[in-house]
Parts: structure tokens; C-alpha cells; sequence
């Protein structure tokens, strides 16, 4: 699975309250996390409370939404929870002075803003950023979720909230081509959280292929093209390694910090050498430049060592402004509409007790609850097919495609076969925001490819890969509970930090330096240890499309979704393409010399069909499904009279002007890569088509 305090740290730069700026005091210095200005934000951020570590002794009241010590069962929960707790002493991390509340509504009394904001996740909390910079209006944001949890922004727990009660745990029904080996339902992790699914993602910062949105333009929407979006996917970039990427592709002035991690195992360099050995590359190109075809060690939404999610690199920066309030634990049931103007006049939600609320709304509603939340929230307002909602006693305001559309990526999982988190990688991190605990491991390398049934040589390929990462005993090979005797860690049943490292090297060594390769086990101090790395290869340019619909009237009910994997058959073939794509990096000369073997213990459910046949790798893409997680297009973007299109090309929700959608899910195709550098381009577009709207002249309120 592929899964930063500076800017966002105690500084946000010119502007900001007293004791905050650069050098601003002993924080900055003894962290090591110096405040800086948060580029591209603006100069108009009001003051933020200053605060100063420990965290014991910062001034704001904090409580974090600890979910790290139940992830590896009774053994951890100790080791865990420490980290959680160091964290939340360590105020540059914890900015317990910028974070949202469920109780900020009430606190504030007030009952009407200008705009609402629905979801604090990758998206709204551009918006709700973008939107406050007006010093005039007010902003209300609310977000179902608690605030975005310490521990998520340790890079090495990317992706461990999956499954917490910081997923919606949303899960598909039905599939007949996919996910059989759990029953026809595959698994779409959604995050409950401010930061949204953008706090419990894989963190890649990949824009997808410029043909992408030069379709989304030829389908109807001007102003989406390449060379128009272009200037928003630089509008958000900050990107720190400029020498790295290709002129004229990108920015260092954005909010979003833009680099790769601090730590790589030596394995991802040869991973990548292996790759671009295979397609007769010399160098790995700048994937989102002009060539999107190869293999790198792909830059990263980090910074300083930590996640750089858009809650804290947009968000917490403005949350010191006045005109901004943003509610947690705020679960928004409808949008009311007033059908005869065509109006969005109030917002209802559930408050952390259950308590409903009426907001009323002076300007325009801003829906970004993802993929499946927004088309959820517009279905309970009344915006959808009539006979669904009629279905569940939903009264229709519009009928509208809404739900349809939906579409994804879809992976399957090949193996490889080739240690542990103590407290000397924590002291590292904590010292010096270096070592394992600020990368994913092997999940920074990607790659693009283009299967032969690929259209222009456009990649419809992306291979994620998966290894060398912390994690739990269940997720070790046997082998590696043989601890060698100089693990530093206290039970040897978590990856150590020293161990892996050591390994890497003695690793290289012992296969550089004895011809006899341990083929698939390298010894380390006497202890064989077998790994098993993974590749997912990725159909990115699928057509298959699904549907989401209500399955209550009640907004806690989950949506009844039906992903629809494989309906269209050449999305099977190009996985299988990208399979057997991602099985030739064995034989490579860069990743024989580790001894990388593909293995070959046969998939459950298709032992019956010879290894690595095409019907083989059919079975195991149709059993062993990998959903994906880039959900699009459930509102999708058309013009008036596109039968398929909910919104306009201004994100106006047809029929109902002052209600956008900004997020996924106006996206009427999935880009063929990793969603967020997207997703936050639509962000920051709409942003400015709002802003745009309310300076025409008799409009500003
Ligand atoms: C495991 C995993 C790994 C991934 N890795 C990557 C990666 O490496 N790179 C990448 O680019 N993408 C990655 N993705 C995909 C990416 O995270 C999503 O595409 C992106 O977060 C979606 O953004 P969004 O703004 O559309 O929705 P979200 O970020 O999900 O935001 C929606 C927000 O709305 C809130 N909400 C929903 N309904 C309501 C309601 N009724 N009331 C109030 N609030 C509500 C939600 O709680 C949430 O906070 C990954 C996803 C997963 C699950």
C-alpha cells in the first residue's frame, strides 16, 4: 500500500501573531522545526496563539485521537502509546494551538456564515484556506471526523488508521468479477478525520498525464485543460527539490510541500535502476513532467520529516483568522434547498452529542466530502435519480445523475521474496526528524507504464510497491522473529529500526561478495531472515464504472456502493499486462544481485492454474482484488444538457448555483495516477471561480 512542521509549525510567517514569526523562540531552535512563512497562502492570515514546548507547557488544550497503540495488538499497545504521548509533548508537532474543536460552533453563536464548507478533508481544507484569506467573509467548516491525529503524521504509520474508527470503513457489494475471495465485497477505506483520507494515504505526489484533463476539457468543461490547470497544480506546489523536476512543470512558492523522504533502503534505488534497466532507461524521469513513462523514487506530500497533509499545510495556518470556524465531529445530514429559487439557503448537521443544527448560509455551500461523501450528502438533500430516492422516502429537489459515474483504480498483488521499530529509531525521529520513521519504506517507488492496449502510449499502468516499512509481528515473515542479539528493541516482535537498516547493508554486501546468493535469505549475525516485498501493479485507466446510491434516508447508514470492477474486460487485460510487467523486474540484473525471486507459492483459490499463466494471473487480479483507493466521478463535471453531468463546469451543482462540489468526485475521469496533486488542483480552482463569482459587481455581500 503506498501510504512534515515547519511552515505549518508554531511560525506561519509575515502577518502572524507576536512571537511566532522566524526566530521565533526556543520551539523553532530546540526542534529543529524553524517557522517559515507558508508560501502561496497569502500574507493575510490573523494571529495564532503562540505556543512553546514541551507540550505539557503549551498554552492551547489539546486532546488528541490517539489510535496507534490498537494496531498491533496487546504486545505494542505500550510502545505505541508512547509514541503517541512524546508526540503530543512536543508542541511544533502537536499545534495544539491551530486545531479544530467539536464544541468551535457553540463557542462562536453564531448562526448564519457566508460559506459552508462540508468535510475538513484533502480538498475542503484548501477551500476553507482559499476562502478566509477574504478578511470580509466568514467560513464555517464542518467536519464529521475528530482533528487529523499525531501519529498519523509519522510517515511510517501512513497508512495505519485503515480499519481504525478513523475509517468510514466503507465496503463495496456485490462485485461478480472481483474481490471473490471475500465474498464479492471489496474494502474502501475512507478517512473520519480532519486531513480526510489525505491523513491516511501513501502520501505520492503524482499530477497524472496532461491527457487527462485535456479530456476532462474536451468532454465539455473549458478551462480544464492541461495548460489551464497547470497553473493550479503550480498555484499549490511547493515544491523543495527543483533540481530534481523538469522546468517549467512546477512551483516552490505553494502551501503543499513537494520532496522525497529523508530515508530510502538502498533497495528502492536498485528497484528503480531494475525498472528503467527493463524499459532501457539511463536516468528516471520527472514523472509528472513531460514524460510520465518510466520509474522513480517519486517526491512525496512531506515535510520536515512529517506528513504534509493539506489540514496542515493549508488549514492550521488560517486558523488563527477570525472569520474562520471550523467544527469537528459534525456530521451534515442535508443541505436544505429552497426548490422554488433554486437557492441552498441552510446547512443541518449532528453535533458530537447528537444535538441537530441549522446554519444558515448567506453565500454558496461548498461540498468536499469525497467520493462517496458527496454524493451521499447531495442524495439526502434531494439532488438525484427520483425513483432511488423515492425509494427511500427522499423528497427530489432535482434529478440528477448523482451516484453514477463512480469509477476507480484496480490492482492485484504480486510477491517477491527476499525489521522492526524500537526506541532508538523514535529518538532518531524525535532528534533529528531522520531515519526509517520518516519514510514509507519501498512504497516511495512508482512507476508508469503503458500496456499494449494502452491509447497513445498514455500509461494505463502504475506499480506501487510495498516492503521495508514498519510493521506488526503479523505482517513478518517467521524468520524474522529469530531476533539477532543485538536488536535494540525490547520484544523483537516489531520491525527494528537498526535491524532494518543493518540488513540493507549486510544485504548488499553478502550478495556483492559471495557469488552464492542466499537466493530469497540473507543472514544477518546468524539469523536467516527471509522478506517478502510486493508489487501492485495498477490499472489506472479503467472503464469500468460503478454506482452509489442511498440505502437510507438516514445519514449514518453507509451508502449502498457498488464498485462494478471488471464490467469493462479491458480493464482485466491491462492488469494482467501489468502483472506480468511487474514479474520481469525479477529477473533484472539490479535486483538479482539481492536475490529477488518472484514467489512462487501459488495464490489461494488458484492452485488449479499453472504459475503465472495468463489464467493464473486472471484468477488471483478476479480473487485477490486490490479496490484501490482513487475513487472519482460520483458528481461528475459536464455542461447543462450532459445527461451524466451534476455539476458545471464552475462546480455549480446544475440547477442549484450557490452549492458547488469540489473534490473527487467532480472529476469526470480518474486520473491515471495517485489523486491528490488533483484533487487539490480542483481545490484551488474552485476556490478562485467562487472567490471570482462573489467580486462581480452587485453580488459581493
Ligand atoms: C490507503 C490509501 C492510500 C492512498 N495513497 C495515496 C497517495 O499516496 N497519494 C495520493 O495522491 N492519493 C492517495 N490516496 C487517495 C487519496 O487519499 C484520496 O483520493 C483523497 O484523500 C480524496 O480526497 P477528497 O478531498 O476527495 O476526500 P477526503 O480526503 O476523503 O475528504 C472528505 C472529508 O469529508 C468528511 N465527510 C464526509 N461526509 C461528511 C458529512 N456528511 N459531514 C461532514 N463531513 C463529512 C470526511 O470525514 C473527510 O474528512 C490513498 C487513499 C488511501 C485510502
Amino acid at each position: 500500500m503506498n501510504t512534515s512542521m515547519a511552515s505549518a509549525g508554531p511560525g506561519v510567517g509575515p502577518g502572524v501573531g507576536p512571537g511566532v514569526g522566524p526566530g521565533a523562540g526556543p520551539a523553532a531552535d530546540l526542534l529543529g522545526a524553524g517557522p517559515g512563512p507558508v508560501r502561496g497562502l497569502g500574507s493575510s492570515l490573523g494571529p495564532a496563539p503562540a505556543c512553546s514546548p514541551p507540550a505539557s507547557a503549551c498554552d492551547c488544550p489539546y486532546s488528541d485521537a490517539t489510535f496507534l497503540r490498537g494496531v498491533c495488538g496487546p504486545s505494542l499497545a505500550i510502545f505505541l502509546g508512547i509514541i503517541e504521548m512524546v508526540l503530543r509533548d512536543r508542541c511544533d508537532v502537536a499545534e495544539p494551538c491551530r486545531r479544530a474543536r467539536p464544541d468551535a460552533f457553540e463557542r462562536r453563536g453564531q448562526r448564519d456564515f457566508d460559506y459552508v464548507v462540508v468535510g475538513a478533508g484533502v480538498a475542503g481544507s484548501v477551500v476553507a484556506a482559499r476562502l478566509s484569506e477574504d478578511k470580509g467573509v466568514s467560513v464555517l467548516v464542518l467536519e464529521a471526523g475528530p482533528e487529523e491525529p499525531l501519529a498519523t503524521l509519522v510517515p511510517a504509520f501512513a497508512v495505519k488508521s485503515v480499519g481504525t474508527h478513523l475509517d468510514w470503513g466503507f465496503a463495496t457489494e456485490g462485485e461478480k468479477r472481483a474481490c471473490r475471495g471475500t465474498g464479492g465485497r471489496c474494502a474502501w477505506p475512507r478517512g473520519k478525520m480532519v486531513a480526510g483520507t489525505g491523513g491516511m494515504q501513501g502520501m505520492m505526489y503524482m499530477r497524472g498525464h496532461p491527457v487527462i484533463y485535456d479530456t476532462w476539457e474536451r468532454l465539455g468543461n473549458p478551462g480544464w485543460g492541461y495548460r489551464d490547470v497547470l497553473h493550479y497544480f503550480k498555484k499549490a506546489e511547493g515544491n523543495r527539490e527543483m533540481h530534481l523536476v523538469e522546468p517549467g512543470f512546477h512551483s516552490d512558492q505553494g502551501p503543499l510541500a513537494v520532496q522525497r523522504f529523508p530515508h530510502r533502503p538502498l533497495l528502492a534505488e536498485d528497484l528503480v535502476r531494475a525498472g528503467n534497466e527493463l524499459l532501457g532507461y539511463d536516468s528516471p524521469p520527472d514523472l509528472n513532467g513531460g514524460n510520465q513513462t518510466g520509474f522513480t523514487i517519486a517526491q512525496m506530500m512531506v515535510h520536515k520529516g512529517l506528513r504534509g497533509s493539506t489540514a496542515r499545510m493549508y488549514l492550521r495556518p488560517a486558523m488563527g483568522r477570525p472569520n474562520l470556524v471550523v467544527n469537528t465531529e459534525s456530521l451534515v445530514s442535508k443541505v436544505v434547498i429552497d426548490a422554488d429559487r433554486g437557492r441552498a439557503t441552510a446547512v443541518e448537521f449532528f453535533d458530537r452529542n447528537g444535538v441537530r443544527h441549522t446554519v444558515r448560509v448567506k453565500r454558496e455551500v461548498v461540498v468536499c466530502a469525497g467520493a462517496v461523501g458527496s454524493p451521499q450528502l447531495l442524495l439526502l438533500s434531494g439532488l438525484g435519480p427520483t425513483e432511488e430516492l423515492e425509494a427511500v422516502g427522499v423528497t427530489t429537489v432535482a434529478d440528477l445523475p448523482v451516484g453514477r459515474n463512480l469509477h476507480n483504480h484496480v490492482a492485484a498483488t504480486i510477491h517477491y521474496v527476499v525489521g522492526p521499530m524500537s526506541m532508538a529509531a523514535l529518538h532518531k525521529f524525535l532528534q533529528r526528524r531522520s531515519g526509517p520513521l520518516t519514510s514509507t519504506g519501498l512504497t516511495q517507488v512508482t512507476a508508469f507504464l503503458a500496456s499494449k492496449y494502452a491509447e497513445n502510449r498514455v500509461p494505463d499502468i502504475q506499480i506501487f510497491f510495498d516492503g521495508f516499512h514498519a510493521g506488526c509481528q503479523s505482517e513478518l515473515q517467521p524468520a524474522l522473529r529469530c531476533a539477532p542479539p543485538n536488536v535494540t528493541h525490547s520484544r523483537g516482535d516489531f520491525y527494528d529500526v537498526q535491524v532494518d537498516l543493518d540488513l540493507d547493508a549486510a544485504a548488499r554486501s553478502a550478495a556483492r561478495s559471495t557469488a552464492q546468493a542466499h537466493k530469497s535469505t540473507v543472514v544477518v549475525e546468524g539469523c536467516p531472515m527471509t522478506r517478502r516485498i510486493a508489487a501492485r501493479p495498477t490499472a489506472t485507466r479503467t472503464l469500468s464504472k460503478g454506482r452509489l446510491s442511498l440505502r437510507s434516508a438516514d445519514p449514518r447508514h453507509p451508502p449502498l456502493i457498488h464498485g462494478n470492477y471488471f464490467a469493462h474486460e479491458r480493464d482485466l487485460l491491462v492488469l494482467v499486462e501489468g502483472m506480468k510487467a511487474a514479474a520481469k523486474l525479477a529477473e533484472t540484473r539490479a535486483l538479482r544481485k539481492w536475490g529477488f525471486k518472484l514467489d512462487e507459492t501459488p495464490a489461494k483459490g488458484c492452485r488449479h492454474l499453472p504459475f503465472a499463466s495468463d489464467q493464473y494471473w486472471t484468477c488471483v487480479a478476479q480473487t485477490h482484488t486490490g479496490p484501490e483507493h482513487h475513487q472519482a466521478g460520483s458528481c461528475r463535471m459536464g455542461p447543462a444538457g450532459d445527461p451524466d453531468a451534476v455539476v458545471d463546469p464552475e462546480l455549480r451543482v446544475h440547477g442549484v448555483p450557490n452549492l458547488r462540489v469540489a473534490d473527487a468526485s467532480i472529476m469526470p475521469v480518474v486520473p491515471n495516477s495517485n489523486t491528490i496533486a488533483g484533487i487539490v488542483m480542483v481545490a484551488e480552482k474552485a476556490s478562485d471561480m467562487i472567490r471570482a463569482t462573489w467580486r462581480r459587481p452587485g453580488l459581493a455581500g
